[in-house]
C-alpha cells in the first residue's frame, strides 16, 4: 500500500525549525522529506570542512575576496568525510587558486527577496541573481582564493571573504582555461571537415553571433569576447584583477617583471579605465598615488563598487610563503601542466558528405517542420561549429576511448541526434537526423 506522498516542506518552516549553522539546512530538509531527492534539487550536503579565518563576524569582513588579498583563513578537512583527507587534497597544491563555495550559515534567517540593495548601488535595488548578496535563494557562496600551501588535511588560503566557521561545501581548483569566458572555443582546436582550422572570417561570424547571444548588454558592440578590462566577471574574480587592486594599493612586487606584454596592456588600461577622465594618461605604475584617492571602480554584482582601499598595515609581501606551482607573487593564475598540455590530444573533425547535406535541412527555429527545426542553434553553420568543438574535444570516457575504440559514438545537440566514429587522431560524423526521428 502506497503511503500519501507528504507536501513538500516549505523553506519558511525549515527555517523556524532549522538551523544554518554547520550546513545543516540541506540535510534537515532531506530528513524530513526523504523521497524528494537530486532531481528535485535537494541534496544531503556535508561539510567537506569549516573555514577558520581572519575574520570572526560578518561586520568588516570583505565584501569580495579581491578587496584584501590578505585576508587569511584555513580550511580542514573534515575526517568524517574522508578518512585520509590529505589523499582528496592531492594534487591541488598545483594549482594557485581555488573556488570554495560555501553556506552564508550566518545569513541569520532564510528569507530572501527578488530584488536587493547591494552596497555599492547606496539604496538602489537590483535582482537578486545579478549580485553577490548572502540573501539567496540558496545561501551558497563562491569564493575564488588563493592557496597558499598545504598541510596534511589543511589547506592555508588568503584572499578570503568568508567568517570563521564557515560551512564549506566544495573546493574545485581555478582553471583559467576553463573558467573565463574569454577562452571560448572560439579560438581555438576548430577544424574544418578538410581538417584545416576554421577559418578566420567563419569563427569571426560566429563571434559575433555568440555576442548577440550571450555578451551582456554593455557588451554587445565588441566583434569578440570581452577583453579582460571588460569582461564584468574579471573585475571580481580574476586572480590578476586582485592583483591590480594591490597595484592601487601600492603593492609593489616582484610580479611585475613576470607580466607578459598582453597582461601589461590589460593591467593598464583595467586601471585608468577606473580613473577620472584626466588621469587617463597616467602610467603603468599605479601606485599610491591612487591609493590614496579611492577612486577606484570595479563590479560587484553587476553594480558599481569603489574598491576600499584600506591601508594593510600588516601587509608581508606573501614571497616567504609556499608558492604553490612555482608562482612568484601571483598575478595570473597558475595550473598544472597536464591542463594545458593533456595527453589526449585535440582531434580533427570531419563530416561526410551525407551528414553535412542532413545538417543543412535543418531549418531555422519556428519553421513549419518542427522536427528538422533548431530550437537553439541559429543556422546550420552553427551546429556544424558546435558539434566540430565538441568532437574535436574528444568528449569519449577513458574507457571507450581506450576499450572501445571502434564502437560508434551517439550524442545529441539541439534537435539533431548525431552519429560518429572515431579513428586516430579524427572523429567523424556519420549521421545527423532530427532528435524524433532516431
Ligand atoms: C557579499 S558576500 C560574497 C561572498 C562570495 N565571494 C560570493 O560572491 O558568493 C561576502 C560577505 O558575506 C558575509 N559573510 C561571509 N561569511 C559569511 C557566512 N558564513 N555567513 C553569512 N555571511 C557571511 C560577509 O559580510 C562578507 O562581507
Amino acid at each position: 500500500m502506497h503511503s500519501p506522498k507528504r507536501s513538500p516542506v516549505p523553506w519558511s518552516e525549515c527555517c523556524a525549525r532549522s538551523s544554518l549553522e554547520s550546513g545543516e539546512r540541506v540535510r534537515f530538509l532531506c530528513a524530513v522529506e526523504p523521497d524528494v531527492g537530486p532531481e528535485q534539487g535537494n541534496i544531503v550536503t556535508i561539510p567537506v570542512g569549516y573555514i577558520d579565518s581572519c575574520f570572526s563576524a560578518k561586520n568588516g569582513t570583505p565584501r569580495q575576496p579581491s578587496v584584501c588579498r590578505l585576508s587569511r583563513a584555513r580550511l580542514t578537512i573534515n575526517k568524517s568525510v574522508f578518512n585520509n583527507p590529505e589523499h582528496c587534497l592531492m594534487g591541488l597544491e598545483q594549482f594557485s587558486h581555488i573556488w570554495i563555495l560555501f553556506i552564508f550559515h550566518k545569513n541569520g534567517h532564510l528569507s530572501c527577496k527578488a530584488k536587493v540593495q547591494p552596497p555599492r548601488l547606496n539604496g538602489a535595488k537590483t535582482g537578486v541573481f545579478s549580485t553577490r548578496s548572502p540573501h539567496r535563494p540558496n545561501a551558497i557562496g563562491l569564493t575564488l582564493a588563493k592557496l597558499e600551501k598545504i598541510e596534511g588535511g589543511t589547506i592555508y588560503l588568503s584572499g578570503i571573504d568568508m567568517i570563521r566557521g564557515t560551512p564549506v561545501l566544495d573546493i574545485k581548483p581555478y582553471i583559467l582555461e576553463y573558467d573565463s569566458p574569454q577562452n571560448a572555443d572560439l579560438s581555438a582546436n576548430t577544424y574544418n571537415e578538410q581538417g584545416g582550422k576554421l577559418e578566420s572570417k567563419y569563427s569571426q561570424e560566429l563571434v559575433n553571433v555568440a555576442d548577440n547571444w550571450e555578451a551582456p548588454n554593455n557588451l554587445q558592440s565588441s566583434k569578440a569576447w570581452p577583453c579582460q578590462n571588460q569582461d564584468p566577471f574579471y573585475a571580481s574574480d580574476s586572480p590578476v584583477s586582485k592583483n591590480n587592486q594591490d597595484k592601487c594599493l601600492g603593492h609593489e612586487n616582484s610580479s611585475k617583471t613576470k607580466l607578459g606584454k598582453a597582461e601589461c596592456i590589460v593591467q593598464r588600461v583595467d586601471i585608468t579605465s577606473t580613473m577620472n577622465e584626466s588621469k587617463r594618461s597616467q602610467p603603468v605604475a599605479v601606485t599610491d598615488t591612487y591609493l590614496s584617492q579611492d577612486t577606484g571602480s570595479t563590479t560587484e554584482g553587476g553594480s558599481s563598487m569603489s574598491i576600499q582601499h584600506e591601508q594593510c598595515s600588516e601587509f608581508q609581501p606573501l614571497q616567504e610563503q609556499h608558492q604553490p606551482a612555482g608562482d612568484n607573487f601571483t598575478l595570473s593564475s597558475s595550473v598544472p601542466p597536464w591542463i594545458k598540455n593533456s595527453s589526449v590530444a585535440t582531434l580533427q573533425v570531419r563530416f561526410t558528405p551525407h551528414s553535412e547535406m542532413e545538417i543543412n535541412q535543418f531549418k531555422a527555429a519556428g519553421s513549419a517542420d518542427a522536427a528538422k527545426s533548431f530550437r537553439y542553434c541559429r543556422s546550420p553553420e552553427e551546429m556544424k561549429h558546435v558539434i566540430i568543438t565538441i568532437l574535436a574535444a574528444d568528449p569519449r570516457s577513458v574507457y571507450r576511448r581506450k576499450q572501445c575504440q571502434d564502437r560508434l559514438f551517439y550524442f545529441t545537440v539541439d534537435t539533431a541526434h548525431i552519429t560518429c566514429w572515431f579513428s586516430e587522431g579524427f572523429a567523424e560524423v556519420l549521421q545527423v537526423k532530427p532528435l524524433e526521428a532516431s
